[in-house]
């Protein structure tokens, strides 16, 4: 199932206790899909586990008979929904965590949590959830609630809705019907009324109703017009150069050695989470690659929120799954943001991402990065050789320890070529208790105990500003999701490497220059899977 089409227009959640007499659930289900409903949600709160999966395979067969087949969740059974191949489930905030649902599903199926506040439905994004459902938006006898609950309202799902802010598709139910859906589609628009609710949750007002077919007509049409929040297509088709590619790198999988492969693996895995949880990635960074970072994470899967205001940093990163400090153009205003912003980050464990653009050129931007290193121990410092030369040399590491004697900066640019960049990557890892990574024709990373080579990227890449920049963001948006910093960092070069050998392409003079680059880059980041990624990656990886 295609997660990125479904459509969240009407759905039905079913509730067995509700049918009018003489009326079964399967054709009651089966005239709701006749009248419109786009999905459908099996909750059975009293069966035995056999009499669900009974009820769930019923279920499913009508929903796949339906043209276009209409997908079909199970309510808060996992093992309900494996047993049956349903297309997901649907959890609540007592239910089994999202994270859990995920792992036991895989990223193909489609995961729905409910959620009664903002906090929560940022921690179910961060989790993976593939939509959000909102709590009752007006009071209903179909469900108890705990004692004290009071219906949102439409402000609240408004709230809720303006705070997804389009990441994943967001639907409420709870008290909706024939006389009051326009209004609650209405209510839920914000953004000018160009973004609002996915659709909309019933159950009474189909299921209780002696013409369900009818009933879910009207809905649809009350509800059809106000739907304005699909989630971008990714870009299905592989690319030419893709193919070619595939083909001719066969060879470097098959000489890998399985350390190697398993980073490739891991790699893979981080870039299909960084997917399923469409991270946050707070950016203070340079006015030079704002706009170039905030599409490239855009185009990865991620949401970027570029802020260095002083009055809302702390505010911002709080709601954020990781934070990329770019030193590229300072001022004192700035700094103080970062540290308040790192701060925060740090009080609240969200990983933080540095980078020390021209760390080497002026004793200003070098004093910057040691006190933002001392202050907020970032989980990857990422620069060039110039860069991280100078930052060694400055925390005591010498020229023989670390092998930088022909390296220096010019401007923000590094100079000259490191003797062993493993070595300095490696022992800067140690001295700062991060990961570093040094970007430049072949990207090292370091944790100071593994050691990685990435290889993939190209010269193109040489003749734009800014690449390491968006290099930094990307490992922002995998370190949001990312257990290990070290495959976080090795994925967003790969990430960029990839792309970029893509974007120049091996189908002959369709890159012109940087500008025809620059463009065919940014496609190339949204239009990345899993399967580039594994079978283009090109790295090594050992233990010092
Ligand atoms: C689409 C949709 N929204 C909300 C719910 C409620 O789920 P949950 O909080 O898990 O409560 P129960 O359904 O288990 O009573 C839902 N099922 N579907
Ligand atoms: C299943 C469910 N969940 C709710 C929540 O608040 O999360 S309210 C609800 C029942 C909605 O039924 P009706 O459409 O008949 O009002």
């Amino acid at each position: 199932m295609d997660k990125s089409i479904i459509d969240y227009t009407l759905y039905l959640v079913t509730d067995q206790t509700l049918l009018p007499p003489s009326r079964t659930l399967a054709e009651t289900v089966a005239a709701a899909i006749k009248g419109g409903v786009t999905l459908v949600q099996l909750r059975e709160k009293t069966k035995s586990t056999r009499a669900f999966i009974a009820e769930a395979q019923a279920l499913k067969l009508i929903c796949a008979s339906s043209t276009p087949r209409t997908p079909f969740l199970i309510n808060d059974r996992v093992d309900v929904a494996l047993a049956v191949d349903a297309d997901g489930v649907h959890v609540g905030q007592d239910d089994m965590p999202v994270r859990d649902v995920r792992r036991l599903l895989g990223p193909d199926k489609i995961v729905g949590v409910t959620v009664e506040t903002v906090e929560q439905a940022h921690e179910a994004i961060a989790g993976g959830a593939d939509y959000l459902g909102t709590a009752a938006v007006f009071p209903t006898a179909t469900k108890k609630h705990a004692p004290g609950f009071a219906p949102l309202g439409v402000a609240g799902v408004r709230e809720i809705v303006q705070a997804v802010a389009g990441r994943v598709p967001v639907v409420t139910i709870g008290g909706i019907g024939a006389g009051n859906a326009r209004e609650v589609m209405h209510g839920g628009l914000w953004e000018e009324g160009r973004r609002g609710l996915a659709g909309v949750a019933v159950v009474s007002a189909i299921i209780a109703q002696v013409d369900p077919e009818a009933a879910a007509k009207e809905l649809v049409e009350q509800v059809r017009p106000w739907v304005r929040s699909v989630a971008l297509p990714l870009s299905q088709a592989p690319s030419l150069a893709r193919v070619v590619r595939e083909k001719s790198l066969q060879p470097i999988r098959s000489s890998m050695d399985a350390a190697s492969l398993a980073l490739v693996d891991d790699v893979a895995a981080a870039f299909t989470k960084l997917k399923a949880t469409k991270p946050l990635v707070h950016n203070i960074t340079n006015f030079v690659v704002m706009n170039d970072t905030a599409n490239a994470l855009v185009s990865i899967g991620a949401s970027p929120v570029m802020s260095h205001s002083i009055e809302e940093v702390r505010d911002i990163v709080k709601i954020s799954n990781a934070l990329v400090i770019n030193i590229g153009t300072l001022s004192p205003s700035w700094i103080a943001s970062m540290h308040a912003a790192g701060n925060k980050a740090k009080e609240l464990s969200i990983p933080v991402v540095l980078d020390p653009v021209g760390a080497g050129a002026t004793p200003f931007r070098l004093q910057t990065c040691l006190s933002l290193i001392a202050a907020l121990k970032p989980r990857v410092v990422k620069g060039n050789a110039g860069e991280i030369s100078a930052i060694a040399k400055a925390l005591g590491l010498t020229d023989t320890d670390t092998g930088s004697q022909a390296v220096e900066s010019r401007g923000v640019d590094s100079v000259g070529s490191l003797a062993d960049p493993g070595t300095l990557a490696a022992l800067l890892a140690l001295k700062t208790n991060s990961v570093v990574a040094i970007s430049g024709a072949i990207d090292v990373v370091s944790d100071g105990t593994r050691v990685a080579r990435v290889e993939n990227g190209n010269a193109w890449l040489g003749t734009l500003s800014g690449t390491g920049c968006t290099a930094t963001a990307l490992a922002g948006a995998f370190l949001a999701s990312a257990q290990d910093p070290f495959v976080a960092a090795v994925a967003a070069l790969v990430a960029l490497g990839v792309a970029a050998e893509l974007a120049a392409g091996d189908d002959g003079g369709v890159v012109r220059g940087p500008g025809t680059f620059k463009a065919r880059l940014l496609d190339e980041i949204y239009g990345l899977d899993v399967g580039k990624i594994s079978a283009m990656a090109r790295l090594s990886v050992k233990e010092r």
